[in-house]
């Protein structure tokens, strides 16, 4: 079934709009005459797609939610340009704000919308008929007759062991190995390229960054990462054996012993710290240490087994490295980089969402009551796009208050366009597959979750672009 040409009008209508408050944050209030004539071109571009928008949806006769969304940007629109105008000639309401607040409303209105088209002509999916409510106590019979109805290749005895096998890793490689998966190394790009983008916006403040700092921070990072990532392999080994996306995990498996682990992750967080403490600052280390707890405990202890908002909260473990890196360079933690850290706060339950939505069947017979397995798969999907939605604004506010321009503004846009465009094309898998985030080997599910990987990924090459950016712009230029 083809996209409907209104659906892909309206995703353009957010794009573009969001590339305007974009450049406006960044760029447009201090920009040269080449970029003002830039934003205003696009202004004018932007507002001939909106109404072209409008009156599609006016004669396709959309949804009616659709049709006020659309006409009510096409009014306001000419507002906003006025108070831009305005601006330019130095009428400035509210310190010149007034503009930026405007456009970020625009582009809130409209991803409203556009959530409401992709509702309203997705359907609710299947999936959310057969909701397995993890958040009250749910009897393993009823999760493991959802593995069943899932077709699940991985058969759990009563205690909940997994099969026996002898897994128990034979050379030094395969033991190496399984230590050094004991640390989730996957994580650790994104991880590092956060920590370092702090440093990079700590240099705004005329500290200097030298070698010694950024190898010291990072390297004392990945440990305390590895060290993390260890003690939640512990701390979950028995719902990781539930679970066919994790069943293979070295503790799971017992490639690694429970006390060989613990030690592990000790001895790593140990070395870490005195790394920190020894070559970088009292607060890198400080703030290190608390965000090995948050994750380890707070969100692997406290919050994954026990609330739907386990990755919104959960979250601000991973947007940590942030204020590490800033710290690190300055000895102290300014507001760019607690808004870098809000940025990737937002950014995670839209990172996440998406993976929990391929496998929550996995999470339901693992007892998490991810949002996908107690609220449903297209509560879920809303959920991707809002948040994605704050995400943006987020790093857009960003760029108000450091001096990031418009690579960083045309970095936020372009792979903010693509992870938008990810996760509508995940409703027209969806709507293909007419259920959704099954773990069964159905073909449609499949594509179902294939797109929800593809949108998966593209939220990881959009915090890596915008991180880049930040990086390039205030290191390199
Ligand atoms: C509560 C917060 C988060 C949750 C629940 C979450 C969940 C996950 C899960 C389940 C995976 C797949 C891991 C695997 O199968 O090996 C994953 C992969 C990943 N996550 Fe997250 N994540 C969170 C936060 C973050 C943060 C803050 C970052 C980086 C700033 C991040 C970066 C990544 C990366 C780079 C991957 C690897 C992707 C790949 O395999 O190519 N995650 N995440
Ligand atoms: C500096 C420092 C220590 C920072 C900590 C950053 C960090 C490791 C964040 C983890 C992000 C996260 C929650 C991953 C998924 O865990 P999960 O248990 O949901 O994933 P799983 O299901 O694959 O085990």
């Amino acid at each position: 079934m083809d996209r409907p040409r209104l659906t892909t009008l309206l995703t353009w209508a957010v794009v573009g709009t969001y590339l305007l408050v974009a450049l406006g944050a960044t760029a447009a209030a201090d920009a040269g005459p080449a970029l003002a004539a830039a934003h205003h071109v696009a202004a004018v571009l932007v507002g001939l797609l909106l109404v072209a928008t409008a009156v599609v949806a006016r004669r396709a006769a959309a949804a009616r939610g659709v049709r006020i969304g659309t006409a009510a940007v096409v009014v306001a629109y000419p507002v906003q340009a006025g108070i831009g105008l305005a601006g330019r000639s130095g009428v400035r309401p509210f310190g010149g704000r007034l503009h930026l607040l405007g456009g970020i409303a625009v582009f809130a209105v409209l991803l409203a919308t556009l959530i409401h088209r992709l509702e309203t002509t997705a359907g609710a999916s299947v999936a959310d008929d057969e909701l397995i409510d993890a958040e009250s106590p749910t009897d393993r019979s009823a999760t493991a007759s959802a593995a069943d109805s899932a077709g699940d290749a991985l058969a759990v005895d009563s205690a909940g062991d997994a099969p026996a096998s002898d897994s128990r890793s034979t050379t030094l490689g395969d033991r190496l190995r399984a230590y050094l998966e004991l640390t989730k190394p996957r994580l650790m790009w994104l991880l590092c390229l956060l920590a370092l983008a702090g440093m990079g916006l700590a240099t705004a403040t005329g500290a200097a960054l030298d070698g010694v700092t950024v190898v010291a921070t990072l390297g004392g990072g990945v440990l305390a990462i590895g060290a993390a990532g260890t003690f939640n392999h512990v701390y979950e080994r028995d719902r990781d054996r539930r679970m066919r996306r994790t069943a293979d995990r070295p503790v799971a498996t017992d490639r690694v012993g429970v006390r060989r682990a613990v030690a592990f992750g000790v001895l790593l967080v140990a070395v870490s710290m005195a790394i920190l403490l020894a070559f970088v600052n009292v607060l890198a280390t400080v703030l290190t240490a608390l965000a090995v707890v948050y994750y380890a405990y707070v969100y692997t202890v406290l919050l994954k087994p026990t609330t739907r908002w386990n990755t919104v909260i959960g979250g601000g473990s991973g947007a940590l490295p942030a204020l590490i890196g800033y710290a690190a360079v300055t000895g102290t933690v300014g507001l760019p980089a607690v808004l870098l850290a809000v940025v990737v706060c937002c950014w995670t339950p839209a990172h996440f969402y998406n993976l929990a939505i391929a496998h929550r069947e996995d999470y339901a017979r693992a007892d998490y009551p991810m949002l996908p397995v107690v609220a449903g798969v297209s509560t879920a999907r809303r959920r991707i796009l809002a948040w994605l939605g704050i995400t943006l604004v987020a790093a857009a506010l960003l760029g108000t208050v450091t001096d990031l321009g418009l690579l960083y503004a045309l970095a936020t846009t372009a792979l903010g366009a693509v992870f938008v465009r990810s996760v509508v094309r995940q409703y027209d898998a969806d709507r293909r597959a007419g259920d959704v985030g099954t773990d069964a080997d159905a073909p449609a599910a499949n594509d179902a979750r294939a797109a929800a990987y593809r949108s998966f990924h593209a939220s990881n090459a959009y915090l890596g672009a915008i991180l880049g950016a930040i990086l390039l712009e205030t290191l390199a230029f």
